[in-house]
């Protein structure tokens, strides 16, 4: 039985858990239950912080886990990410008071807090930046005004946190992170690994597409089809009004409206758009 690893609360949880139910796993009843056994497709699923799934990924404990590309970095865990999954996406950064640090060159000799210290401690090495690193669990921005540290390197979503602990960023973002799908580094993959990940990578294409379907003149299908490339090709089947075809083609979610437009103009008309529950590849 395939043993996979889901964040049990956070950020990550909700969507991690959404995702696997639309790709037709069975999910735990109560936020409270630890393991869920899904007999039917041979899978078990255990709830865990998404920064111990990184270790036991790592540990080759459980195959395969779904955490965020931070937590794997920071843990540095012998785990690979293997697919990223869209959700959960955050970037890191450093943040000191307004006006306080002009750029990252000035967090030599200072006092940095962060949840994160093996991130942290890697990209000052690298760049031969001498400081100190304080580990806190949470709430990190207080540190600065409580007198822990000078300089804080955090999680930022919308920024809003920053913003009224008196924080503004410095410099570039340490890295950006989403939830991925991890699994540990140099061991043969199980059996079942292969649809577990065929039937996410499903998921998120039909997330991200939409199924197109027109008519068109004859004359403009070479036109209309480089507009709807699709993935594959796209299906152009007759149709009973002389001169005219129907198109079938899978376009990109987010340029559905623009490629209507264009398609119009070219002539193309009973254009539909439709969602797509599930799609294999
Ligand atoms: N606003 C956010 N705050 C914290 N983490 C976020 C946020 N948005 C996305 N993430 C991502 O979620 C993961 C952290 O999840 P985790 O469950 O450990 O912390 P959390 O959401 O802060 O929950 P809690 O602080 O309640 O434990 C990281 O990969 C992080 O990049
Ligand atoms: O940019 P924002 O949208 O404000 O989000 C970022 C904040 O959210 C997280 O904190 P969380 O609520 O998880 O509390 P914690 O610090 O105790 O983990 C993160 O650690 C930042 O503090
Ligand atoms: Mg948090």
């Amino acid at each position: 039985m395939l043993k996979v690893a889901v964040p049990n609360k956070g950020s990550l949880s909700e969507s991690a858990a959404q995702l696997l139910a639309e790709a037709g796993y069975r999910q735990r009843r109560s936020a409270r239950d630890l393991v869920t056994v899904d007999a039917d497709n041979d899978v078990e699923f255990f709830y865990l912080r998404p920064r111990d799934i990184a270790i036991y990924v790592g540990e080759g404990t459980l195959d395969i886990g779904i955490t965020g590309r931070d937590l794997l970095l920071d843990s540095g865990a012998a785990a690979d990410e293997v697919m990223a999954l869209g959700f959960g996406a955050s970037s890191f950064h450093f943040a000191a008071p307004v006006g306080s640090l002009a750029d990252t060159a000035a967090i030599a000799g200072r006092t940095v807090a962060t949840s994160y210290p093996g991130v942290v401690r890697a990209w000052l090495a690298e760049r031969g930046i001498d400081a100190k690193v304080v580990r806190l669990d949470g709430a990190v921005e207080s540190s600065v005004r409580l007198g822990v540290a000078d300089v804080i390197a955090d999680v930022v979503e919308t920024g809003s946190t920053l913003r009224q602990a008196g924080l503004e960023i410095v410099g570039e973002p340490i890295l950006a992170s989403e939830a991925v799908v991890i699994r540990p580094k140099d061991r043969p993959a199980p059996v079942e690994l292969e649809i577990f990940e065929r039937r996410l990578r499903g998921v998120l294409v039909a997330r991200s597409y939409v199924m197109m379907d027109y008519d068109i003149r004859v004359e403009q299908v070479e036109a209309a089809v480089a507009l709807t490339p699709g993935i594959e090709s796209p299906t152009v089947s007759p149709l009973h009004r002389e001169g005219w075809v129907a198109v079938r083609s899978m376009v990109p979610r987010d340029s559905a409206q623009k490629v209507m437009d264009e398609l119009w103009a070219l002539g193309a008309r009973g254009t539909l758009v439709t969602d797509i529950l599930a799609c294999r590849l």
